[in-house]
């Protein structure tokens, strides 16, 4: 049985599926290409990261596929419930990067907060002869212990990210709109077992006390979720890190928040357009930019490459019984 892994696959994954005696074809298809290739190849497992669409249109003309697998959380780029409604098995792996998206978002936080995107900018250019000045430029870093972290969603990422805060002296404060107000366990094991609870609270103490907002939210359906007015209430001089989805946060409002020194520093993994077109945001000096990594990591690729051979392999035995 061939399985079309178009936006690629880790080789862990690869060999799982090749144990199970899958073919796995890797060549990326574009998406104008992708029904053609799927039907003329006899594709029944179409397997896709985020880049790939998987639309109603593509599902009604492909009537072999039987399964779509989401290496990822974010099913946005798959219509599920109409896949679901006829027939196909639709399967995604939330819980293989919390942990990796979880430490980008540090990886943006400690940047924004010591400066490193203007150091790595600006040291080739002129750190040789301005070596003093441009470290003088950067004496008001800050550290991230002691300080307030807002958590916004508290799923798996959200709880990953607490987990880490806590464990480098910051306060966590986190708000969840699914569990509303609730009391969440953090549990975790480094070598000893510690169980912390949060307390949820509204977004407006979050926006009210938070040094650094975090975002763990899917797309949204109704526009920002983080707009001119919520700037407006958050503490002056916050920073705000957006590894979930690009249409959570309006762009043109960080902008203007972050030329007011309303805010102090954005880190983006995403963007309203995946690859973005917007020149402000791609050369703000106080915006640490990555292009879509937070599951990138060879720990959790390799997780999700597992998780999808193991529910494929599932799938398959439950429909031979
Ligand atoms: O939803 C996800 O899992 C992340 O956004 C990662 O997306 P990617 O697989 O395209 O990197």
């Amino acid at each position: 049985m061939k399985i079309l892994a178009n936006d690629g696959i880790n080789q862990s994954g690869i060999d799982a599926l090749e144990k199970e005696g899958f073919d796995v074809i890797t060549t990326k298809v574009p998406q104008e290409f992708l029904a053609d290739f799927i039907n003329k190849e006899g594709i029944k497992t179409l397997l896709v990261r985020s880049a790939t669409k998987v639309r109603k249109e593509l599902i009604d003309i492909c009537p072999g596929l039987e399964i779509i697998g989401r290496g990822g959380v974010g099913m946005d780029n798959i219509d599920v419930d109409y896949a679901r409604s006829k027939g196909l098995h639709v399967i995604n792996t939330p819980s293989s990067s919390s942990e990796s998206v979880a430490e980008l978002v540090f990886a943006h936080l400690f940047t924004g907060a010591r400066f490193l995107q203007q150091s790595n900018r600006e040291m080739p250019l002129k750190g040789n002869t301005e070596f003093a000045k441009l470290k003088k430029s950067f004496e008001a870093g800050t550290e991230l212990r002691g300080k307030t972290i807002g958590i916004i969603g508290m799923g798996r990422i959200g709880q990953e990210v607490a987990k880490i805060a806590l464990g480098l002296g910051m306060k966590v404060i986190a708000a969840d709109n699914q569990v509303g107000r609730a009391s969440i366990k953090l549990k975790f094991y480094n070598g000893q077992f510690i169980n912390v609870d949060i307390e949820t609270e509204p977004l407006q103490g979050i926006f009210k006390h938070a040094d650094f907002i975090t975002l763990h939210v899917p797309a949204q359906k109704n526009g920002f979720m983080i707009g001119a007015q919520e700037f407006a209430l958050m503490k002056d001089g916050a920073a705000i890190i957006n590894c979930s989805r690009g249409g959570v946060i309006d762009e043109d409002a960080l902008l203007d928040a972050l030329d007011s020194e309303k805010i102090s520093f954005a880190g983006l993994d995403v963007f309203i357009n995946e690859p973005t077109p917007n020149e402000k945001i791609l050369n703000h000096p106080r915006i640490s930019l990555t292009p879509h990594t937070g599951a990138s990591t060879l720990e959790a690729q390799d997780r999700i490459g597992i998780s999808l051979a193991k529910q494929i392999a599932s799938i398959l035995q439950n429909q031979n019984h």
